[in-house]
Parts: structure tokens; sequence; C-alpha cells
């Protein structure tokens, strides 16, 4: 074991984020016994639906959790390809918006339970478990405005994949439901982290201890979502693209540093995340969009600065 060790490189906090010009790390690696290889082998045997990506050319992507015949549970194949389009969205330098969604009008109803009986050891659960939290860790630290766009419903790692975009947006008739409990089981999939972090321990331990429907109106009232959306559901994208859209106006190595630097103002211990903070400003500084907005003089005389 000690031998493992000296071999292995364990990254600081600080280089596990999104750095200029720097790969997002994983949380688990090696050193932590994980082999990304070994598992997604395992998991391949799990095959059905898919994980779709469209990357558009005004920088907001949509990706789409594709299983409608199964309420769009994950299977093994599909968290794999969810780890290969995260691969993908962190290649992709010219975006700056991503829309997470599910097929045919609802969201995800967590891991196929089909593939959950077949593994359900203690040590393929936990390598399981590091292949969708280094994913879904990741899928958060994208310099991407994301947003969960939820309709139907996102029940278990569901509801725990909605913790991993910045924002959430509910169709009405929704529900995020942290059914763990109902499974004999704790979230998984980084979800409880998360969800602290979104609505405060209380809350949390209320959504998990209960394991209670949230409904748009309950979500909105805790801080888990944004907005709820018109009832049209025909239009759910439409209202998703242009709500992000209105957040992400402007170019976008300027959106991809905003999220940089409250990254790691979430994630950072404050001295770090204020070295982090000058890091990403001189990416900015004298950049081509300062530049252009010095030589335009001072424009933001009325309350929306996006007129
Ligand atoms: C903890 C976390 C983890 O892995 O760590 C997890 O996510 S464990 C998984 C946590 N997720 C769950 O417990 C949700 C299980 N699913 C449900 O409760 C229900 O299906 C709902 C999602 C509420 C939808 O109910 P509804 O009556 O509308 O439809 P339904 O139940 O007939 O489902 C339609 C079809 O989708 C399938 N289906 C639905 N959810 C599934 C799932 N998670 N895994 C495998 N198949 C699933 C059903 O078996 C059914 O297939 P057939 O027509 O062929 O019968």
């Amino acid at each position: 074991m000690a031998l493992h060790l000296r071999k292995c490189f364990i990254l600081p906090i600080r280089s596990r984020l999104v750095l200029p010009q720097q790969r997002i790390k994983s949380v688990y690696t090696t050193c932590d016994g994980f082999n990304e290889e070994e598992i997604r082998e395992k998991l391949q045997r799990f095959p059905g639906g898919s994980v779709d990506l469209s990357k558009q050319t005004s920088g907001i992507a949509v990706l789409t959790v594709n299983n409608p015949g199964r309420m769009n549970a994950f299977t093994g194949t599909m968290m794999g390809e969810l780890k290969d389009r995260v691969d993908e969205l962190e290649q992709w330098t010219d975006g700056k918006g991503l829309i997470v969604q599910g097929a045919a009008s609802t969201f995800c109803s967590g891991s196929d339970l089909n593939a959950v009986r077949a593994i359900s050891n203690p040590q393929d659960g936990m390598k399981m478990c590091m292949l969708m939290q280094n994913t879904l860790t990741r899928l958060l630290r994208l310099p991407l405005v994301s947003v969960a766009l939820v309709e139907g419903k996102a029940l278990g790692g569901g509801a725990e994949l909605t913790t991993a975009c910045d924002f959430r947006l509910m169709a009405p008739g929704s529900e995020i439901r942290f059914v763990h409990k109902h499974m004999g089981l704790v979230p998984g999939w980084g979800g409880a982290a998360r969800l602290v972090r979104i609505v405060g321990s209380k809350n949390a331990l209320q959504l998990l201890s209960t394991a209670r429907r949230v409904d748009p109106d309950y979500a909105v009232s805790i801080g888990l979502a944004e907005e709820i959306l018109a009832s049209d559901v025909s239009r759910s994208l439409d209202q998703a693209q242009k709500w992000l859209s209105d957040h992400t106006k402007g170019p976008s190595p300027v959106i991809r540093a905003l999220k940089k630097v409250v990254i790691s103002g979430r994630e950072l211990p404050l001295d770090e995340a204020l070295r982090t903070e000058k890091q990403v400003f001189g990416t900015v500084w004298g950049g081509p969009a300062n530049l252009e907005a010095l030589a335009q003089g001072p424009k933001h005389k009325g309350h929306n600065t996006d007129d």
C-alpha cells in the first residue's frame, strides 16, 4: 500500500478546480483505488438508452438523458456516456451555457433498477458511485452556466443530477424527489453534499429524511429552483433557452471566466479563491471584450445594463 501511495500524485484541492488553460481534475483517482476502465467494463453489461449532446453556435448546449421507455433511468452504458459527454464539454472552448434535460418531457428516474440489482454489492456500488461523483463534479465545475430543465419526475439519482447544475427550472406539475430512503440508501452521486450547499443543511436533511415530493412552488420557496416555467409543455426547452441566454448574454470568454471565479469562491478557502480570481482576472483584463468596452465609453445609465 505504501508503495502504491508513493506512486500516486495527490493534487491539492486548488489544482482540481477549473483554472485557466487547465483540465478539470476528478475527485477520485487511482490513489483512491478508482479504476474507471474496470467499472465502465462492468457497467457495459447493462445497455440501453443514450446521453445525447447538441452544441449550438449560440454557445449553449443541450444534454439529454434519453431512455424514455424507462423514465430516463440511467443504464450502465448511459453512466459511461454521461462521462464521455462531460469530456466533450470540457473541450468545448466556445461554450457558455448548458441545459440538462430528459427525453419525452420527464427528467430522470435515477439508476436503472435492473443495473442496481446486478451490482448491489458494496464494492461495485462504491465504484459506480466514484464514476458518477467524478462525472457530476466535473459537470458542475464546467466553465458553463448550467440549468437543469425539470419536467415530469427527477427521482433518486435523477434528483441528484439536478443538483449538479448551477440552476434548476421546473415545469408545472414536475417533481424532484430524493427517494433514496425508500431504497435503503443515501445519495451516492454527490447529491447530498451538493444539496446542503444549495438549500442548507436543515432543508437538505428534511428532503432526504422525508423523501418528500418537491413540487415547483416548494422548490422555489427553499431555493432549490429558480423559476417555474409557463404551463405550455411544448415550449419548456424554448423557455429554458431564453432564460439561459438572458443569463449568458456577452462574450463567451467573459461568461466562462465569471463561472470560474464563482466556482473557486464556492469551493476554495478565501486566500486561494482570491488567488484564483486574480489569475482569472488576468485572462480578461485587457482582453478583446474589455478593450472594446473601454472604447465604447460609459454606457450603464439605465437599470438594465443589457439594453
Ligand atoms: C439511489 C440512486 C442510486 O443509484 O444511487 C438511484 O437512483 S436508485 C433508483 C431510484 N429511482 C426510483 O426508485 C424510481 C423508480 N421508478 C418509479 O418510481 C416509477 O417508475 C416512476 C419513475 C415514479 C414512474 O412511475 P409511472 O407509474 O409513471 O411509470 P412506470 O412506473 O410504469 O414506469 C414506466 C417504465 O419505466 C420503468 N422505470 C421507471 N423507473 C425506472 C428505474 N429507475 N429503473 C428501471 N426502470 C424504470 C418502469 O419499470 C416501467 O417499465 P415497464 O413498463 O417495463 O414496467
